[in-house]
């Protein structure tokens, strides 16, 4: 059942040429692409249906955020409310107190327009957070309890594998309910997205930091400055910071090593470009050099409730080591300045295009939700709003079901040290990259074979692993990139195949004849278009080859 949306009858949009976007509407996940490679992953395209799935007066929605905070949490919140009640006439929306363990923990929060009119104005969320409480089937209960019925999840990447497994409960139940996800998190670690939103307000935010240190820096003979920011696996603050900054000569992050001592290694650095400038001011992501760290402290490594790696001080470490260094070999004389802003830059609200990136995150949910698409997040992929699956496309109305691979939830988006931004940067702070011939092989090599999903460049001869079906007696032999490697394991996952056996790069797959026949062939030939992905069904049979 659907029903006629009622944006259609919205005066803001009553000249807007083709409003409503077209069901089969997508966009691609890369759009450089070679001559010949082929068409490559797309996402749906966010914005409203002519058609919704949910009456209005029925829709009871509830939004939580979880994890760290970060800008514009307010904005998305606001805009999320705002959205149901001017654009669809939703008036039933619950703001869970704190985080997941809000769901079975805590009274909800009624919002309405007027609770959240000027809350983008503000840093934080005015519904709290949490880290760690994830319960799933307590968390599904109350929704159930409660008649929710569209769940708007705000959250960076531990956030969506939650949402991912709320969703999967939801589904398992037989529940009517659209899971949404809007990524956030301010180190910009969520694959697939454009970038995610309060990042830019943070590298802003970070400048004040900078400058204070190149102040600090450059008014005393030798001065070093240096600053912290966040970045706990991914050195993305850092990295814009620095560019962004130009007073920056030495940025260090979690992706790239380095060393402090001998030839090439950061003192020696150090010592060179006071010696050229008098001063230099040293920008660390908070997750940088922690090896280095681990081996001069011997600590423990522990995690905080959300199983996130804690990290030590590694600001203050090295704030310490290059003194320390200094003053044991009578070098010179230097005055090290340490700035920590590391919370001053999440804490706050979000800058002018924060705000409205977060209003079309928002409203994209909004209108993917009311439309009957659920387990989605929205996001911004290549400038353009869209629907990215936590990990299966699947359609509220269960007519349409579309496999897809895991994607926002399947790895973390990181700092590429052998991509173009990373030189961009090398250059132009002039630093050393602190690698030698084996790390760059070793950084070249996990870009070539990573853990998580690749983008679509892979299909190159070079580095295709192997398909091996084995199906009753026939045996079907393919080459396929990666992507759709990673594809068939998350199939695997789904434990829609038996025996799976993996190895090096190659999969043997032994398969029910019904399966091969069905709906699971189509949806594989449909995603392995253009990998020389071959089917042969009878050993005499031509192979089919897409
Ligand atoms: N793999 C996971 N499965 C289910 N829930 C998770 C998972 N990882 C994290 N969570 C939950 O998501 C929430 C936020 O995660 P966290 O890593 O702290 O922040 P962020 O989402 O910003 O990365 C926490 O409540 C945590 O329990
Ligand atoms: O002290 P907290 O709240 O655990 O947060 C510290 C971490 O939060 C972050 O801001 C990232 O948070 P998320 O994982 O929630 O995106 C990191 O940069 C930082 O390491
Ligand atoms: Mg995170």
């Amino acid at each position: 059942m659907t029903y006629p949306n009622p944006l259609r009858f919205n005066p803001a949009y009553s000249v807007v040429k083709q409003y409503f976007v077209h069901l089969d509407d997508s966009v691609p996940q890369k759009i450089v692409v070679h001559k010949d490679s082929p068409r490559g992953v797309h996402f749906r395209r966010a914005g409203p249906r002519q058609k919704v799935y949910f009456n209005s007066d029925e829709v009871h929605a509830c939004i939580v955020t979880c994890g760290g905070l970060c800008p514009g949490l307010n904005t998305v919140i606001r805009e999320i409310v705002c959205g149901l009640y001017h654009m669809y006439g939703v008036n039933k929306i619950l703001g869970i107190d704190g985080g997941y363990r809000g769901f079975y923990s805590k009274n909800t929060i009624p919002l309405t327009p007027k609770v959240v009119n000027d809350i983008h104005k503000r840093g934080g969320t005015i519904i709290g957070t949490s880290r760690g409480g994830h319960d799933t089937s307590k968390i599904v209960d109350s929704i159930q309890d409660r008649g929710i019925n569209q769940v708007y999840i705000i959250g960076g990447d531990g956030t969506q594998k939650g949402a991912a497994v709320i969703y999967e409960e939801v589904r398992r139940r037989g529940l009517k309910v659209a899971v949404a996800g809007i990524p956030k998190t301010i180190d910009n670690d969520i694959p697939v997205i454009d970038k995610s939103f309060g990042f830019d307000t943070a590298v802003e935010e970070a400048q004040r930091a900078i400058n204070a240190a190149h102040v600090e820096a450059e008014s005393t003979e030798n001065g070093v400055g240096v600053v912290k920011l966040m970045g706990r696996y991914s050195g993305f603050i850092a990295m814009y910071a620095t560019l962004a900054s130009r007073d920056v000569d030495l940025c260090l992050i979690p992706e790239s090593p380095f060393y402090l001592e001998g030839e090439g290694g950061l003192f020696e650095f150090v010592e060179k470009r006071l010696k050229e400038s008098g001063h230099m001011v040293i920008v660390i992501a908070e997750g940088a050099g922690q090896e280095l760290l681990a081996e001069s402290l011997q600590s423990a490594d522990q995690k905080d409730a959300s199983g996130n790696k804690l990290l030590r001080d590694v600001g203050l470490w090295i704030s310490h080591k290059i003194k320390e260094h200094f003053a044991k070999n009578h070098k010179m004389d230097i005055t090290l300045k340490y700035i920590d802003p590391t919370y001053m830059i999440r804490a706050i609200p979000s800058n002018a295009s924060d705000n409205v990136y977060c209003t079309l995150l928002a409203q994209s949910a909004v209108h993917g939700a009311m439309a009957g698409y659920t387990g989605f997040t929205s996001g911004l992929v290549n400038g353009r709003q869209t629907y990215i699956p936590f990990n299966l496309k699947y359609h509220i109305t269960l007519t349409i079901c579309i496999l897809n691979v895991q994607r926002i939830t399947e790895k973390q988006n990181m700092v590429v040290i052998t991509d173009r931004m990373w030189a961009r940067l090398l250059s132009s702070t002039n630093q050393p990259s602190f690698l030698g011939p084996k790390d760059l092989a070793e950084a070249k090599k996990q870009e070539e074979h990573p853990t998580g999903l690749l983008d679509g460049e892979n299909c190159k001869e070079d580095h295709q692993p192997e398909l091996l079906f084995i199906f009753e007696k026939n045996i079907v032999w393919s080459k396929l990139c990666w992507q759709c490697y990673l594809f068939i394991k998350a199939l695997l996952k789904q434990k829609l195949w038996k025996q799976p056996y993996s190895d090096h790069g190659s999969l043997l797959l032994v398969l029910d004849n019904d399966f091969l026949k069905g709906r699971v062939r189509t949806i594989l030939k449909e995603h392995l278009v253009g990998c020389g992905f071959a089917v042969f069904r009878d050993s005499r049979e031509k192979a089919t080859t897409t």
